[in-house]
C-alpha cells in the first residue's frame, strides 16, 4: 500500500494535513524544502524527503520509493507583497516547481492530486461572498502564479485523466485544537498571528492597514476558516476522488466575515492584555471584504465546518502562541527528567 504525498507537510497547513491523514490511519510522505516549514511540526513516524517539488528527479524518486498515486499540494511561496516585489521568485515556486511536480506525478502514474490555491485568484470588488465563478482577475503575482497552477493542472486532468482537485483558500487561521502543530513563523504577516504576538508582549503593536475602506467599521474584512475545518475539506474531497467524482474547483471559507477591528477587539478579550493599536495607510493590493461563498464546497462534500467561530479560531492561535513562547520540542527530543 503506498503513502500519500503532502507537499510543503512541514508548514502550517500541511503539517496539520500530515496530522489529520495520519489521525485517520493513513500513511504519509512529506515533501518539504523547510524554506518556510519546520520538522519538528511532523510526528516522527512521517517520513521526511528534505527536497524541493521543482526538483523532478528527487519527486520522482520519492514517488517510486512510496508508491504514490495520491498527492497534495501545499508547498509553495505564499506573501502578496513578497510576490508584488519579487514576482519572478513566485513564478518560479508556486508555477513552475508545481508545473514540474505535476509532470512527475503523471509520468508515475499518480491519480489523484489537490492543489492548494487561493481567493487571492479572484479580482474581487464589492462586499459580496465571491463564487468559483466569479471573475478570475488576481490583484497580485502570487495570486496569478497559483492561477497559472489551476490552468496547468486543469488541462493535465483533462489529457490524462488525473482526477485533480483545486481548493481556494480564504484566510487559514487557528491551530490544531490539541497543539501539536501550528503557525510557525516569527515574522508572519497574518493578522491573527501579528494580534496574538502584540498580545504576548513580542511585537510593540499591531498596525491597521487602512480603517477608511467601505466596510461597517472602516477596516479590511476577510473571511477567516479554520485550519482544521480546511484539511477536513481535503479529506472529504480524497474520498470523493476515491469513490469516482469528477475533478473539482472548491471555495474553502465559511461565507461570513470579520474585520481588523473585529479580530483585534476579540484578542484583547481571549488575551487579557489590551495591546498597543495603531492606524497605517493601507497595504497596497489590499482588497475591502473577501468573503467566499462556500455553497459548492458544503453540497458536494457535505463539509459541515466544526470550528466556525472567530473566538474558537483566536483562542487556539494565541494558545499555540503561548506554548511556542515556551519552546517547541522536536519529535526525538528527550523526555525531561
Ligand atoms: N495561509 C493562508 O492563509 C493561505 C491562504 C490561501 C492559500 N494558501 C496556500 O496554502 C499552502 C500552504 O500555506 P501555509 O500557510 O501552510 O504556508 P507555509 O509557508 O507555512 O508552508 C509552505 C511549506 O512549503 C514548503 N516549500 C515552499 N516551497 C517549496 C518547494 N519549492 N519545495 C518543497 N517545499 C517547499 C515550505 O518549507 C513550507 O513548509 C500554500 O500553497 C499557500 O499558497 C495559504
Ligand atoms: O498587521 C496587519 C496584518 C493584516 N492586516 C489586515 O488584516 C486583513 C487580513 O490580512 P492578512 O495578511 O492576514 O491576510 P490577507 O487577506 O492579506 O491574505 C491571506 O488570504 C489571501 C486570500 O484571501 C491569500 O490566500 C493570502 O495567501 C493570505 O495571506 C487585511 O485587511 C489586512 O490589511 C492589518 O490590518 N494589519
Amino acid at each position: 500500500m503506498g503513502r500519500i504525498l503532502v507537499t510543503g507537510g512541514a508548514g502550517y497547513i500541511g503539517s496539520h494535513m500530515v496530522l489529520r491523514l495520519r489521525d485517520a490511519g493513513e500513511a504519509v510522505v512529506v515533501l518539504d524544502d523547510l524554506s518556510t516549514g519546520d520538522a519538528r511540526l511532523l510526528p516522527g513516524d512521517v517520513p521526511l524527503i528534505r527536497g524541493d517539488v521543482g526538483d523532478t528527479a528527487c519527486v520522482a524518486a520519492c514517488l517510486k520509493e512510496h508508491d504514490v498515486s495520491e498527492a497534495l499540494h501545499f508547498a509553495g511561496s505564499i506573501i502578496v507583497p513578497e510576490s508584488v516585489a519579487d514576482p519572478l521568485k513566485y513564478y518560479r515556486n508556486n508555477t513552475c516547481a508545481s508545473r514540474n511536480l505535476i509532470e512527475a506525478c503523471i509520468a508515475h502514474g499518480v491519480e489523484r492530486f489537490i492543489f492548494s490555491s487561493t481567493a487571492a485568484v479572484y479580482g474581487v470588488e464589492g462586499d459580496a461572498p465571491v463564487s468559483e465563478d466569479a471573475p478570475l482577475a488576481p490583484p497580485s503575482p502570487y495570486g496569478a502564479s497559483k492561477l497559472m497552477t489551476e490552468r496547468m493542472l486543469a488541462d493535465v486532468a483533462a489529457s490524462a485523466g488525473l482526477r485533480a482537485g483545486v481548493l481556494r483558500y480564504f484566510n487559514v487561521a487557528g491551530a490544531d485544537p490539541d497543539l501539536r502543530t501550528g503557525h510557525c513563523k516569527p515574522d508572519a504577516t497574518h493578522l491573527i498571528k501579528v494580534a496574538c504576538q502584540a498580545a504576548l508582549g513580542q511585537r510593540d503593536r499591531v498596525e491597521i492597514f487602512g480603517a477608511d475602506y467601505p466596510t461597517p467599521d472602516g477596516t479590511g474584512v476577510r473571511d477567516y476558516v479554520h485550519v482544521s475545518d480546511l484539511v477536513d475539506a481535503h479529506a472529504l474531497l480524497l474520498d470523493h476522488f476515491r469513490a469516482g467524482g469528477e475533478s473539482v474547483t472548491l471555495n474553502c471559507g465559511y461565507g461570513r466575515g470579520a474585520s481588523v477591528r473585529e479580530v483585534i477587539a476579540e484578542t484583547k478579550r481571549l488575551s487579557g492584555i489590551d495591546f498597543k493599536v495603531t492606524q497605517a495607510p493601507r497595504r497596497p493590493g489590499d482588497a475591502a471584504s473577501v468573503v467566499a461563498d462556500s455553497r459548492r464546497l458544503r453540497e458536494l462534500l457535505d463539509w459541515q465546518p466544526r470550528h466556525d467561530d472567530l473566538a474558537v479560531m483566536i483562542g487556539s492561535a494565541y494558545r499555540w502562541e503561548c506554548r511556542l513562547r515556551d519552546g517547541l520540542p522536536g519529535p526525538e527530543a528527550a523526555p525531561a527528567g
